[in-house]
């Protein structure tokens, strides 16, 4: 049962201009998507749209670029794959408002299919702000929501537009929630979590909840970095976000109070050299290097985060253990994503794992399908998990 509408509700959609909100934020290297899993899962709708004759205006944002417009968040290398998973072309517009954008929009014909340039190019974007909100509204009559993934932020094209204008949930996005719903509303106990990745800052405040949630939780990744430093180890030139060392301390007492085991890296692989294939080794996380990066957790901690996999019955998993781009630091989060798709395939385990990089991950691992569930959502499937509101759903609900 959903308590907002959905595609369903839209009545005939020949004719109109459908601002459709998709999350494009797409694993990328040398200008080239690597992963298009979330691509592809937004293509029924985009075509389910398209067929009834809807003008479909793709909204969605690239990276961070706070508020600028820098060439290296442009969505524009994104068009030649998603014209060909889509299996029909795609129009661009330079900008996501204004001249640009209206124009692109006034030539699109009933089925034509326009993507715009990121919303974050805009400071009102991520400010959720009225001015630009209208902006992005003039050019639409219709609006769905099919960014899940990008339902945690309070942005004027996840949030904002649904206030202004008739607003649907897209079927990708009411797939996640009756998924995630179905798979963990009340989980096979014990639980672990594995929170990885690189989005320190934007993660770590939620662990807080987390850890009154599940039985067990494993950081890694730069995330791990941040709690060994507060632990008072040194980390080296690892990406850690020293400030957050107060966090990470509470996030551990929090722990403590809940009963959750918290699981952190006993070992690392580290390297001088951010590149694939970098000359590395294997040390304890006691004595890491001064001049050089965790870029994986060790064969130790490997054994261990499996030890824990087979203790628990579900398993919530988000953000890569290591730079998995980079071989061989690919090597823990591939051993640990297959040890969980074999418990999962003996039937063992109920796994769900979500996040653009992550599901990345778990395809570079071969387990993409093995998994019981794979979110496109990171962030936002954490929030959820944790109960929040998500501000994108709420704000559907609000019109429902
Ligand atoms: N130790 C590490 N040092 C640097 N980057 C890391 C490390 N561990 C993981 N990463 C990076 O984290 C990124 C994914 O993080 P994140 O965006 O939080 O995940 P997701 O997109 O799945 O939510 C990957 O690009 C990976 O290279
Ligand atoms: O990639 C995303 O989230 P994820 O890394 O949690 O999977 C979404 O596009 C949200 O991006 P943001 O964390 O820059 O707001």
């Amino acid at each position: 049962m959903t308590d907002f509408r959905t595609l369903d509700d839209a009545g005939p959609l020949k004719g109109k201009r459908v601002l459709l909100r998709v999350d494009l934020n797409v694993p990328m290297e040398g200008g080239r998507v690597t992963d298009a899993t979330r691509i592809e899962r937004v293509v029924p709708t985009i075509r389910e749209i398209a067929d009834q004759g809807g003008r479909v205006i793709l909204l969605a944002h690239f990276g961070r670029p706070k508020g600028k417009a820098d060439p290296k968040d442009s969505l524009k290398p994104l068009l030649p794959t998603l014209s060909e998973k889509l299996g029909r072309p795609v129009a661009f517009g330079e900008d996501c408002v204004g001249e640009a954008a209206s124009k692109a929009v006034a030539a699109l014909k009933d089925g034509d299919v326009l993507l715009l340039e990121n919303t974050r190019y805009h400071a009102g974007e991520e400010k959720n702000e009225a001015e630009f909100t209208k902006a992005l509204a003039a050019n639409g009559d219709v609006y769905v929501n099919e960014a899940f993934s990008a339902a945690h932020r309070a942005h004027a094209s996840t949030e904002g537009l649904a206030r202004l204008l008739p607003a649907y949930a897209g079927r990708l996005m009411q797939a996640e929630l009756d998924a995630l719903t179905k798979g963990l509303e009340s989980p096979a106990r014990p639980v672990i979590a594995i929170v990885g990745g690189a989005k320190v800052s934007t993660k770590i405040d939620l662990l807080e909840n987390l850890v009154a949630k599940v039985d067990m939780l494993v950081i890694g990744g730069g995330m791990a970095n941040t709690f060994l430093h507060a632990q008072g180890k040194d980390v080296g030139k690892s990406l850690c976000e020293k400030d957050l060392a107060e966090t990470a301390q509470r996030i551990l007492v929090a722990a403590k109070e809940k009963n959750c085991t918290i699981i952190l890296p006993v070992d690392a692989l580290v390297a001088r050299e951010f590149k694939a294939n970098a000359e590395n080794e294997t040390v304890t996380v006691d004595a890491v290097p001064s001049d050089a990066m965790i870029l994986d957790v060790g064969a130790s901690s490997i054994a261990t985060i499996d030890g824990a996999i087979d203790e628990a019955r579900t398993l919530v998993w988000n953000g890569p253990l290591g730079a998995f781009e980079l071989t061989p630091f690919d090597t823990g989060t591939v051993a640990v994503a297959q040890h969980a798709a074999a418990r999962t395939k003996a039937g063992q385990l109920v796994s769900v794992a979500g996040g653009g990089d992550t599901v990345a991950a778990l395809n570079h691992a071969g387990v993409g399908e093995d998994f019981s569930y794979v979110s496109t959502a990171g962030g936002a499937f954490l929030e959820w998990l944790e109960g929040k509101e998500l501000p994108g759903v709420e704000a559907l609900r609000a019109q429902g």
